[in-house]
């Protein structure tokens, strides 16, 4: 991969689909008014809906027209993507239609050739064998995979051993979206950009590490894959473990992906395994009922999905990471759809003080140091310390927990939000696989999570109801009163 040059063709599947009309083409729409995509770099759109050319540009115009707001539209970006374009119709599934797409990627390629597999992950190895056997996936040819690769350990085998037919690993850059977030980067930024937190950073000075991502939107019409995934396997196995990686890694000799990656995969080896001898203890599952989302009532999961199911639309986990560095430190997770909050963050709290020297009042005030670091729906950083409390007191000095704050609103204000995909295409159009995700990296989360899924099986745990609106079922805050914690709300 040393030798990947900027991509001449991007050729997308499933170029007419959702993700592609949510986010991808609003991404490269996107880089192309920031001057960031390479001069000359193609767009080859596929899917097996019969398009030519200006249909294609019609789905990529309407989706920008949709997506991007009118302030942030310019006619001249516009203009450059669309000549950019071209659509060739197959099915990943069809020798015959992706033979002709062969011929299409080796007509308009002037050198590197990077594919989106932005399709059923099913159709990955076919289309992947397709291209490889209709000689276009060689070197100088590089290939992103979206979530989900597969739905337990032996799924993603079979699918990463499949691609790997056609593309050898150092080609293959599989998405995790949450990489490609501006705040996900900044956590990395403020880890390892700053001398102040790495001797505070281990079990000696953390007492506990809590990553949530609530989500107030139900299924949104994706019933279907997400009752066969549920949250566990839907973000927990992917986002969560990724950012539990980035606060929990040593830190990598360079900002490269080999070393990236080497210290990823160390990490999710060294988690405590969760199985049918702890899932009641360490984990707990909800689903949602009817309630109040966003002022407006909702209805339960069962009534979105159209039947019953045992599907679990919340979890929550106490997880340790086994090693020097962690040894004893809890770090809970928990992720859940129909939220009160869309609200991504990570608190680390720090050990109280060892002992308290002011007696009186300020024992009862003192509070543990915390470091927020939020990341979705604004970015900030916010650092918890204890001040004295302004005035005077008959009883003694009295002491309030103060926010020193980061917040990058303004700047946020300012600047557009970003799409991650920006980040990610720019990368992967470049041939720089640090954001993306290691064979090794999937497959170990998935050893681990599959581990959880069969011990709730085993030990016949449902997902226990709670109210659309709130922070899933009353048993994930016993998860960690347990160890006298509290969810930071
Ligand atoms: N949507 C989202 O928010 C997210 C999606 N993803 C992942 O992205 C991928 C795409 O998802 P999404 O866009 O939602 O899916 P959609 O069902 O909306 O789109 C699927 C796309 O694949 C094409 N397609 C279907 N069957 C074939 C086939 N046999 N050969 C070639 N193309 C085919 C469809 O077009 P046509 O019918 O014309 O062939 C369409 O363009 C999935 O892996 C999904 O898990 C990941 C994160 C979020
Ligand atoms: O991958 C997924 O992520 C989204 C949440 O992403 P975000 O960027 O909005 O935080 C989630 O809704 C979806 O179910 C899942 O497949």
């Amino acid at each position: 991969m040393s030798q990947a040059t900027p991509a001449s063709l991007l050729t997308i599947f499933g170029a007419t689909g959702d993700l592609a009309r949510r986010m991808l083409l609003p991404s490269l729409y996107s880089l192309q008014a920031e001057h960031l995509l390479p001069d000359g770099m193609r767009i080859l759109g596929t899917a097996r809906s019969e398009l030519d050319r200006e249909g294609f540009s019609n789905l990529v115009a309407a989706s920008i027209a949709e997506r991007i707001p009118a302030a942030e539209r310019s006619d001249e970006a516009l203009r450059g993507l669309l000549e950019r374009l071209d659509y060739c119709a197959a099915g990943a599934d069809d020798d015959a239609s992706m033979q002709a797409l062969a011929g299409r990627v080796d007509a308009l390629r002037n050198g590197d050739v990077l594919y989106h597999m932005s399709t059923a992950p099913r159709f990955y190895g076919p289309a992947c064998q397709a291209l490889a056997a209709n000689g276009v996936a060689g070197p100088g040819t590089r290939v992103m995979l979206e979530k989900p690769i597969g739905k337990d350990l032996a799924s993603a085998i079979a699918i990463n051993d499949s691609v790997a037919m056609a593309f050898d690993e150092e080609r293959i850059f599989r998405t995790d979206h949450y990489l490609g977030k501006e705040g996900v980067q900044n956590l990395i930024a403020l880890r390892f950009g700053n001398s102040l937190f790495e001797p505070l950073w281990s079990a000696r000075h953390i007492e506990q590490v809590q990553i949530t991502v609530g989500e107030t939107v139900g299924v949104e019409g994706r019933g279907d894959y997400y009752d066969d995934s549920g949250a566990l396997r839907d973000m927990l196995q992917n986002h969560l473990l990724q950012l539990l990686c980035l606060v929990a890694m040593e830190p990598p000799a360079r900002f490269e992906p080999t070393a990236v990656r080497n210290e990823k995969i160390k990490v999710l080896r060294s988690l405590r395994p969760i199985d049918r001898g702890n899932v009641g203890t360490e984990s707990v599952i909800g689903q949602y009922t009817a309630g109040a989302s966003e002022g407006r009532v909702v209805p339960g999961y069962a009534e979105e999905l159209g039947r019953a199911s045992r599907t679990e639309t919340f979890v929550a986990l106490r997880a340790h990471v086994d090693n020097w560095r962690w040894s004893g430190v809890p770090f809970y997770l928990r992720t859940g759809k129909r939220l009160p909050s869309r609200s991504t963050e990570i608190y680390i709290q720090f050990r109280k003080v060892p002992y308290s020297i002011f007696g009186g009042p300020a024992d009862t005030d003192m509070r543990p140091n915390g470091l927020l670091i939020k990341l979705q729906p604004e970015e900030r950083i916010e650092l918890d310390l204890m001040s004295k409390t302004p005035g005077l007191d008959r009883a003694g000095l009295r002491l309030s927990q103060v926010a020193l704050d980061l917040d990058f609103h303004e700047e946020f204000l300012n600047s557009r939000k970003r799409i991650a995909y920006e980040r990610l295409y720019l990368d992967a159009i470049e041939g720089n696989g640090t954001l993306f995700v290691r064979r090794d990296e999937t497959e170990a989360a998935w050893q681990w999570v599959d581990a959880i899924a069969d011990g709730w099986r085993d030990a016949g745990m449902l997902p226990k109801p709670y109210p659309a609106g709130t922070w899933g079922p009353g048993a994930s805050v016993s998860l960690v009163d347990r160890l006298g914690h509290g969810w930071r709300e």
